[in-house]
């Protein structure tokens, strides 16, 4: 899985640096901000709920794909690498569930 994220963080990376927004929906979303990378990814993550609310599994499997596809362009219009939220939850691996709760503060 890791793989096609790796790509598509790359891929979004090289849309901003060619910065066609008129080509490009990753280069016209990130065009706009971070506050709208981050209301798309809200967007989409409602419409993620909406079908597994609705128990509708093909189109929570679209929905899943935009909303990570969306998460990965919100994380590069902060600048922050995606390796560092995979090295958030390969170092959660290593915490049983009530540690971790206790590392948060609850
Ligand atoms: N994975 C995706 C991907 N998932 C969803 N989307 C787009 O995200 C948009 C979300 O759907 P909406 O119905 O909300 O879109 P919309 O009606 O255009 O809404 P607005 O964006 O105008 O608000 C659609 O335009 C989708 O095409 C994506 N666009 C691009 N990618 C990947 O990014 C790569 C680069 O794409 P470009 O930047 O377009 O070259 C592609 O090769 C894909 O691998």
């Amino acid at each position: 899985m890791n793989d096609i994220l790796n790509r598509l963080e790359a891929t979004i990376a090289a849309r901003r640096a060619a910065g066609d927004a008129g080509a490009s929906h990753t280069a016209a979303l990130l065009a706009k901000g971070r506050r709208a990378c981050a209301q798309k990814f809200g967007e989409e993550a409602v419409e993620a709920v909406i079908a597994a609310a609705a128990g509708d599994r093909e189109e929570l499997v679209k929905e899943s794909a935009d909303t990570l596809y969306h998460l990965l362009v919100m994380l590069a219009a902060l600048d922050l690498p995606l390796s560092e939220v995979l090295a958030e939850l390969e170092r959660r691996e290593g915490v049983s569930g009530l540690a971790e709760k206790a590392a948060r503060g609850g």
